[in-house]
């Protein structure tokens, strides 16, 4: 079941209340790192190398296939609402009165072109999206309005070209409604409900129908294999502001499955999509397995510590390593996609990926989207339109790509086992006793893992820009900045006066 719509089509979401005092602890995401990071670019060689596969509900470290230690972690509790136990001692499991709900986190996409702006206003809104200096702060919804209205007539042509707004809404409806049939044959008589980050069904609209239908017991699961500050953590951090202002919430015992690609059911549903796709081409074992992830700026990996590009490089080696096992050897290559703005994302960017392979000869491309488990503006229009247009101008000639995992029957038994195993866990993770989260990481609540990573709250280089031109990568780079510089300037002056071109536009007041 998902949370009811709201009737109002406003294009923000409600807004939530914050308690200063909080401000430390509502910073940043919510996860541990890798213990070592990967090399950044795959040459699509294929690597050896120590690994020691993990089970799914493992907790603490383990071997990567590159001798790394990773981390491996359980499902976390929302700091402010957890109970002290013992680390890794589960409470009691969930039975008798209490009534099970799992809330699926995803970010919302716009349902028709009227929503794009709004939407766009909500993203870049996000302070995770856009983390401007200490001192811009208040400027943050004024950017968002500026951004999102440059942006929108883009954004709406590759909206206008996938049908006329997002299938986002629709897949995760259909996949909260397979993953409750798979609880109950399970077992396992849970509600699931949809909350999304930037539009409707928004979180706080999920929350309200979590309080009507009485759940007791709560398990939030973002949609988002890999954890990035961007993505799982952004909703994490307005959960979490949520709960904190709310009596019933703070009552409602929870746990967080803050990302799950190393799940042996995930990893086989990826393996058996593309093993699949492979069979298309004439000869499978010449394709060069081609793993196009969404990028993240990189000051969030190596600036704030976002464990996205660790966990998806160990994405990618298991299911090669499954691939492997199926008597699959392709090359294959990890690239980031979609960056937007001047500032330096993760690399490889797929683009130049693509033209690479081109150049180096390779004939049989299959692009494999995994860093998002439904189909989406990136994958209908970026992957099937743009970079197969660049692929084939680039001298590829047979162009695959594996479709989005959706409610692949193993891949949804899988989320509802995550659901399953983190259930003992369910208020019972706060452990406050440094020597013992270490032994088991990462233990500890939201806040001291948030802490242990992004305490400082560092200024990051915003990721996107208003406009951009220059003939050079610098040029661009220091034009965006002036102009963004500029651009608050003027923002300053308009909110200070009331007067100027936004005005005149009727781009402001925002807030009639
Ligand atoms: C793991 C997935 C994603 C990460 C990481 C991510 C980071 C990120 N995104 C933007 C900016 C935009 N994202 C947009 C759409 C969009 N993003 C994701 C996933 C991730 N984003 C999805 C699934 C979608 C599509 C939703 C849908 O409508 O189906 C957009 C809007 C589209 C566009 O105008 O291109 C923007 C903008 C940033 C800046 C960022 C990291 C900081
Ligand atoms: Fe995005």
């Amino acid at each position: 079941m998902s949370a009811a719509s709201s009737p109002s089509s406003s294009s923000c979401i409600p807004s939530v209340p914050r308690n200063p005092n909080f401000s430390f602890l509502l910073s940043r995401s919510v996860l541990p790192r890798a213990a070592c990071s990967f090399p950044s670019h795959r040459n699509g060689i294929r690597c050896s190398g120590l690994h020691l596969e993990a089970s799914p509900s493992s907790l603490g470290s383990s071997i990567s296939r590159r001798g790394c230690v990773v981390a491996r972690y359980a499902p976390q509790p929302l700091g402010a609402l957890a109970t002290s136990v013992a680390p890794g001692m589960p409470s009691s499991t969930v039975v008798g009165d209490d009534k099970i709900g799992v809330l699926l986190l995803n970010l919302g996409g716009p349902e028709t072109l009227e929503d794009v702006q709004p939407f766009l206003f909500n993203l870049f809104a996000d302070p995770d999206i856009i983390r401007l200096p200490r001192l811009f702060r208040f400027l943050q919804r004024p950017l968002a309005q500026f951004i999102s209205v440059l942006r929108a007539p883009k954004s709406k042509e590759g909206y206008a070209s996938i049908g006329g707004g997002s299938p986002l809404r629709q897949i995760t409806d259909a996949q909260a409604e397979e993953l409750r049939k798979s609880l109950w044959a399970k077992d396992v008589p849970a509600k699931v409900y949809v909350g999304m980050r930037y539009w409707h069904p928004f979180t706080e609209e999920a929350i309200e129908q979590i309080k009507r239908d009485g759940i007791t017991k709560l398990v939030v699961l973002p949609l988002y294999p890999q954890f990035s500050i961007s993505t799982s953590g952004s909703s994490l951090r307005l959960l979490e502001s949520i709960f904190r202002e709310d009596e019933y919430l703070v009552n409602m015992q929870h746990t967080v499955i803050p990302s799950w690609y190393q799940r042996e059911g995930y990893i086989k549903a990826m393996a058996n999509l593309i093993e699949e796709e492979l069979k298309t081409f004439d000869d499978p074992e010449k394709v060069v397995i081609f793993f196009s992830a969404h990028g993240v700026p990189l000051a969030y990996v190596e600036e704030a510590g976002d464990p996205y590009k660790a966990e998806m490089e160990e994405c990618v080696d298991l299911i090669m390593e499954e691939l492997e096992k199926r008597r699959a050897i392709n090359s294959f290559t990890l690239a980031y996609q979609s960056r937007v703005g001047p500032v330096e994302w993760l690399k490889p960017y797929t683009d130049e990926t693509i033209i690479d392979l081109g150049k180096k000869g390779v004939k049989s491309l299959l692009a494999v989207p995994i860093s998002f488990v439904s189909e989406h503006i990136e994958t209908l229009e970026e992957i099937d339109v743009e970079y197969k247009e660049l692929a084939l101008n680039s001298g590829i000639e047979k162009w695959g790509r594996v479709p989005a995992l959706g409610c692949e029957p193993t891949f949804i038994s899988d989320l509802a086992d995550a659901v399953i195993e983190s259930l003992p866990y369910v208020g019972a993770m706060a452990v406050s006793n440094l020597e013992a989260r270490q032994s088991l990481v990462p233990l500890g609540s939201v806040e001291e893992l948030l802490a242990a990573y992004d305490s400082q709250r560092r200024e990051l280089p915003p990721p996107v820009t208003f406009w951009e031109w220059g003939w050079t990568k610098s040029a661009e780079t220091w034009n965006g900045r002036a102009a963004m510089l500029a651009v608050l300037v003027l923002l300053v002056l308009e909110v200070t006066t009331g007067e100027g071109f936004l005005h005149q536009w009727g781009v402001l007041p925002l807030f009639r």
